[in-house]
């Protein structure tokens, strides 16, 4: 199949170029994954013009504006990217009837459920930037057209900017970090999206008509302390990661206490289910340390 990514310097972008290589079978892609200035999400016309050239079986939309705390002084920019940039994609891809995949967030949920998120829980985003992916969501499912809205969580991956090499970059600097407890969720890795990102591509005569949203997540959960300490487990000369409530880090986005995704739709449709989240952290460690796999 040839898929057209939208986005090519990102996290998934970048894992979904590398994973396929790897895929063999019906899951097997030529990926071409364009950004900005080829395909820039915010000019339609560019969007029409890369789906004129690829001509892509089935289209995946990596591309967003994932900065959360920049996005509550940026809105207008957040919901360009997040928002309208979707909508006007979904249009295109239901117009030509191209299967899509949409990749969205925790943050649409408040976290104050006492369980893991399921996707028809009520979504009730506190930040700007679960504001503005809610839209996106939205206005992909109102398109029409066939697509699966794939809510993730918590992506971390050798490439780009993720909390997994903040912590490595900061634990070289200090022997000290603190790091909230208090928010838990699924540590997710963008490898991991990839390929359940071409395995459900591969099933795209089996979507619904519609659109579909899913809960696609690492498997097992953690607080962000609980991310940092398996993150520096058994390095050498690790610091101390103190525990502290998020009252003690303020920042300006709100973000969810309880950012679990109940992953039981995919896994009963589609077969799929990741790995659990130390063994998928355990991949992205090694790399980055440049060490051969344990
Ligand atoms: N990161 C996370 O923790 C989570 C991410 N998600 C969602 O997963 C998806 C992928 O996230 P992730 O890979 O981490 O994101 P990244 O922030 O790593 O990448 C976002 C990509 O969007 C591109 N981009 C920005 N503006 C435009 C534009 N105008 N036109 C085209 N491309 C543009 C960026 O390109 P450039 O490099 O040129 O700026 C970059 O390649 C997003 O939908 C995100 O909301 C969901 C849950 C958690
Ligand atoms: C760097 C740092 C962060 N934190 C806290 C802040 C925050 O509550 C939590 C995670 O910080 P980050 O800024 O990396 O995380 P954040 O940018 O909020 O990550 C989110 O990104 C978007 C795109 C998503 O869609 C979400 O699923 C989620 O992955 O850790 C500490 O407690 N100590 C620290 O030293
Ligand atoms: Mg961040």
């Amino acid at each position: 199949m040839r898929c057209l990514v939208i986005g090519r310097s990102g996290q998934v972008a970048t894992a979904l170029v590398e994973r396929a290589a790897a895929h063999t079978g019906p899951s097997a892609a030529d990926v071409v994954a364009l950004g900005r200035p080829d395909l820039d999400l915010c000019r339609p016309e560019s969007i029409a013009a890369a789906i004129s050239r690829v001509e892509p079986d089935v289209v995946v939309n990596a591309a967003a504006y994932t900065a959360v705390d920049q996005a509550e002084s940026e809105p207008e920019a957040a919901a360009a990217l997040n928002a309208a940039g979707p909508a006007a994609l979904a249009g295109l891809c239901a117009a030509a009837d191209i299967p899509l995949v949409h990749l969205s967030t925790d943050y649409v949920f408040d976290g104050t459920l006492d369980r893991p998120y399921r996707e028809d829980d009520p979504i009730a985003p506190a930040s700007v930037y679960g504001r503005t992916k809610a839209e996106g969501e939205a206005a992909v499912m109102a398109a029409g057209g066939r697509a699966l809205v794939l809510r993730t969580a918590w992506v971390y991956s050798p490439f780009g900017k993720n909390f997994v090499k903040t912590m490595l970059r900061l634990g070289a600097e200090r022997d000290r970090l603190r790091v909230v407890s208090d928010q838990v969720g699924n540590p997710t890795s963008a490898l991991d999206i990839a390929d359940a990102v071409l395995r459900l591509a591969a099933m795209r005569d089996g979507w619904g008509s519609g659109g579909e949203i899913l809960h696609l997540a690492g498997t097992g959960e953690t607080s962000w302390h609980g991310l940092a300490e398996a993150i520096f487990a058994g390095t050498a000369a690790p610091p101390v990661v103190e525990p502290i409530p998020t009252s003690a880090y303020p920042t300006p986005a709100r973000r969810p206490a309880n950012s679990r995704l109940d992953t039981t739709r995919l896994a009963e449709r589609y077969g799929i289910v990741l790995p659990p989240w130390r063994e998928s952290l355990a991949v992205t460690l090694d790399r980055l340390a440049g060490a051969a796999p344990r």
